[in-house]
């Protein structure tokens, strides 16, 4: 996820939603930086900070014009420098890692919070001032600086469905009046069968996650305790330490009505807190029943959905066979490979080496059919050369281990694809073509060299006979057949230089094929 930074000082308070607006409009889809996730600091000095009506009107002025601006775009206001409870505490500098901060070269570093480009950074962006002129002065008409009254146990509720301005704005709200556990009620999926699009409503575990995701990155210093509910009051009407209540001005009636509970079961009344939350026109909701909802709310946010990107479809991994005789330099090239960003390499000969490791159902299987006379009698491991002697020598003995060993080879490539999600996986197989697995590639690149360099080569290095290496040779497909099932082919005949440069040219090459197609990101994350 592509994270930013806008670090604004305390004059923020006089920004006009206009300004607001322009601020936003650096990080539309359109601009080059486009971050999928704002960090806003909205204060940027050692001053001990004070918690005001004035300030809480700052940040709905931030949530509510970023999601008129761009619904997709995650902002989150960071409290825990805003507060005097947390900003006391000595908690550790929480580290924001982003891809781009937004900075007035007037604005001091915050003291809470420290921002670390990240490795994909794509700009520091210091505005000489333009965040001072965005200040509209005509826009300083606010409520008196009152304090708030702070507690240390706070009580909110709701469905927290598709986490908006709404949501972020209670629990702001809560989080700033609470200096250390913030209960939050979250209703489960049973309650709410009669909501709107109802089957579009996020699973609890993922509302809970976001949930404390974001509580946990706008004030760490605070206890969350997230408890799902299954009437309207949950933990409202039977926890003796709650102080106060926070709920949107549509809710008081909810609120009250947990005092009317508590007093019944003789526990102190929670001081209610509100404020209005929804007098935000959002304008794009043309979409059949849609047209009745005009303002922030989950229902929007899920009719908003229709037709478009539940989750991103799974990232397609560009798939490359990296296939050789015995000898060829293969493996050097794999490695060479690996090296390369965006790149996962996986070896199979080390793969299928494993797969029979001892414990395994292979193991057991490989004994069955070959005997125990593979069995190394220290380690109880297979003893691979006496494996090699017997299929190397014989075509049925060596069709029988490829059947059993293949597909648990196949199994491990595409666990590890997954796991990773590479832009390139390169599968390093000598056997790829005569597995089939070819048609499943995108491109097949075959490395080979004459057959008798290659026999001198195994020869020396395994220190096996010369008909030994011819077997082991002839036992794979030929250099002819490989090359004419081959997109790329190098040759390893001379110094590693050369061949290294047969590879940077494909690689190159490979590039700008994925650039003209949907290799976009490849480029824009691996500019070398
Ligand atoms: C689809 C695939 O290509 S999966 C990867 C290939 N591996 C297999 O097919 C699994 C079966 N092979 C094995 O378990 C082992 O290779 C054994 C037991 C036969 C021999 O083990 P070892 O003596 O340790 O040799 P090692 O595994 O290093 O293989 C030696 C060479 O034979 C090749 N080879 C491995 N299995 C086979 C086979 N079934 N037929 C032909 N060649 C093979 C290897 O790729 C390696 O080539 P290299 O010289 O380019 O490195």
């Amino acid at each position: 996820m592509k994270v930013g930074v806008l670090q604004i000082d305390q004059h923020f308070l006089n920004l006009s939603s206009q300004s607001i607006s322009t601020l936003l409009s650096w990080c539309d889809p359109v601009t080059r930086f486009a971050p999928q996730r704002l960090f806003v600091f909205l204060r940027a000095n050692e001053a001990p900070p004070r918690v005001t009506t004035s300030l809480f009107e700052g940040i709905c002025k931030v949530y509510n014009q970023a999601f008129r601006h761009n619904p997709d775009l995650d902002v989150r206001v960071c409290l825990a420098n805003l507060k005097p409870a947390s900003f006391n505490q000595a908690i550790e500098r929480r580290v924001v890692t982003a891809d781009v901060v937004f900075r007035d070269d007037q604005a001091r570093l915050d003291p809470m919070f420290q921002i670390r480009p990240s490795a994909h950074v794509s700009g520091l962006v210091v505005t000489n001032g333009m965040l001072h002129e965005l200040i509209d002065a005509k826009d300083q008409q606010r409520a008196p600086e009152e304090d708030w009254a702070s507690y240390d146990n706070v009580v909110i509720g709701g469905t927290f469905d598709h986490l908006h301005a709404g949501h972020k704005l209670l629990l702001s709200n809560a989080i700033l009046r609470c200096n250390r556990k913030l209960t939050i009620g979250l209703t489960v999926q049973e309650m709410l069968k009669k909501k709107r699009l109802a089957d579009l409503i996020q699973p609890i575990e993922e509302r809970h996650r976001v949930l404390h995701e974001f509580c946990t990155a706008v004030d760490p210093s605070l206890e969350y305790n997230i408890v799902p509910i299954s009437d309207p009051f949950g933990p409202s009407i039977v926890d003796p330490d709650l102080e106060a209540i926070v709920a949107s001005e549509e809710t008081l009636d909810g609120a009250n009505a947990v005092n009317l509970e508590r007093h019944k079961k003789n526990l102190r009344p929670l001081r209610v807190h509100t404020f209005p939350v929804n007098d935000v026109v959002v304008v794009e909701s043309d979409i059949g029943e849609n047209s009745g909802l005009r303002t922030i709310s989950s229902s929007w946010c899920r009719h908003r959905l229709l037709g478009r990107v539940l989750k991103p479809p799974m990232r397609q991994v560009y798939l490359i066979g990296l296939t050789g005789g015995t000898g060829s330099g293969k493996s050097r090239i794999g490695s060479y490979l690996a090296a390369k960003p965006g790149v996962l390499v996986i070896d199979c000969d080390k793969i299928a080496h494993e797969a029979y490791r001892k414990g395994t159902t292979l193991h057991g299987r490989l004994i069955e059919e070959y005997g125990k006379e593979i069995v190394d009698t220290e380690s109880g491991e297979i003893a691979r050369k006496a494996l090699g002697t017997i299929v190397f020598s014989s075509p049925v003995a060596r069709e029988k281990l490829n059947r059993l060993v293949w597909p648990e080879v196949m199994k491990y490539c595409l666990s590890k694809i997954e796991e990773a999600a590479p832009e390139v996986a390169v599968i390093d197989a000598a056997l790829l073509l005569e597995a089939g697995w070819g048609s499943s590639l995108n491109e097949i690149w075959v490395v080979f060299v004459p057959e008798d360099e290659a026999v001198n080569r195994i020869m020396e290095r395994d220190e096996i006979s010369e008909e030994y290496a011819r077997a082991r040779i002839r036992s794979q497909m030929s250099n002819r057949d490989r090359i004419n099932q081959a997109n790329i082919a190098f040759c390893s005949s001379w110094a590693f230089d050369v061949t290294n440069a047969q590879v940077d040219r494909a690689w190159t090459e490979l590039r700008q094929r994925l650039s003209r197609g949907r290799g976009q990101d490849l480029l824009s994350l691996h500019p070398d």
